[in-house]
């Protein structure tokens, strides 16, 4: 495979092993603090530079549109950033991550995305101007982009690198839809953490400010909490709907799994520092 010609990279899923919400925008977008880890369980993209000028994107979905699609809206961003306008990329997506449940899939194809056209168009775009871009697209985006655990404040564009302990963890996926919108718009939400002196304390002290409304309007949701708690320390990730267990070891995690009630879905995988993206890239 020639790398300037064709590139697969994947494109990781994350957890967010806190968040507290800090605040209100005047835009009403809500001022986070989270910390963001990736776990070892990415989609695959595969990149084909092409000749015509054109974005094609094979990915299989039904529940999302090509016009719809993060990967594509991510590429259709750059194509002003060209300066040879028959510059064109065929786009093949193998997804993995569940969709929708708090692991920020569609973000880190975003950002799988705008990383790999930046390299095949040689466009040159320094990291901040990526980030720029990608976060049009989603508020998780440039973590993605950064490719460091990091604590993120913002609405997740300031970001500060962090070392987690790069635990195996149990996730669990309840099974339900949790729009992000919603939950952000809820009268319930608590919206008046106070802000944390930088990563002063172990994550699992802090909190997830979504989890109990999610937990109350998402019985499933309280009930994954409630079985994976008699296994390991539990939280919920972003809104939702996916909750994580935090075990010692690899083994611990695929005992609790192999005893997973039929009614839920789950997967076991590693906590990691740094992206594989990232590592591709670079390396690769
Ligand atoms: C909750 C997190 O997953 C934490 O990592 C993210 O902040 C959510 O990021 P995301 O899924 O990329 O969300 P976006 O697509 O940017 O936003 C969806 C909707 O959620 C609300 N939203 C989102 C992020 C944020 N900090 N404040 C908000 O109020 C906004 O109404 C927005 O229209
Ligand atoms: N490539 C993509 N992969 C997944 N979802 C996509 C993609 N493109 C667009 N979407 C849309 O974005 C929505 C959210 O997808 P995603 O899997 O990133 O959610 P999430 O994990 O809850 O994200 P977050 O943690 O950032 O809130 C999906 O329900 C889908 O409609």
């Amino acid at each position: 495979m020639d790398s300037s010609t064709e590139l697969t990279l994947p494109a990781p899923a994350k957890l967010n092993l806190f968040l507290h919400i800090v605040g209100r925008r005047n835009d009403g977008y809500h001022e986070l603090e989270t910390l963001f880890q990736f776990l070892s369980i990415s989609d695959e993209l595969h990149f084909t530079l092409t000749n015509d000028g054109t974005i094609s994107l094979t990915s299989g979905l039904t529940e999302v549109t090509t016009d719809d699609n993060l990967v594509y809206r991510a590429a259709l961003l750059l194509l002003p950033h060209r300066q040879d306008t028959s510059l064109g990329v065929q786009i093949t997506l193998d997804k993995k991550i569940p969709m929708g449940g708090g692991l920020g899939g569609g973000s880190s194809d975003a950002a799988t995305t705008l990383l790999a056209l930046n390299r095949l168009w040689q466009l040159n775009l320094t990291p901040q101007q990526l980030a720029d871009i990608g976060l049009q697209l989603g508020a998780d985006v440039p973590v993605f982009l950064f490719g460091r655990a990091a604590l993120a404040q913002g609405i997740g564009e300031n970001l500060y690198p962090a070392q987690p302990k790069e635990s195996w963890y149990l996730v669990i996926n309840p099974g339900v839809h949790v729009s992000t919108a919603d939950i952000f718009q809820h009268p319930d939400l608590p919206r008046d953490s106070s802000r944390i002196k930088r990563q002063a304390r172990h994550w699992l002290m802090y909190r997830n400010d979504c989890q109990q409304l999610v937990s109350t309007l998402y019985p499933p949701v309280a009930k994954a909490l409630q079985w994976l708690l008699e296994y390991a320390p539990t939280r919920m990730t972003g809104t939702g709907a996916c909750v994580f267990g935090c075990f010692e070891n690899q083994a611990a995690a695929q005992k609790a799994l192999a005893e997973l009630p039929a009614e839920f879905s789950g997967f076991v995988a590693q906590g990691l520092n740094t992206s594989p993206a990232w590592q591709a890239l670079h390396t690769g």
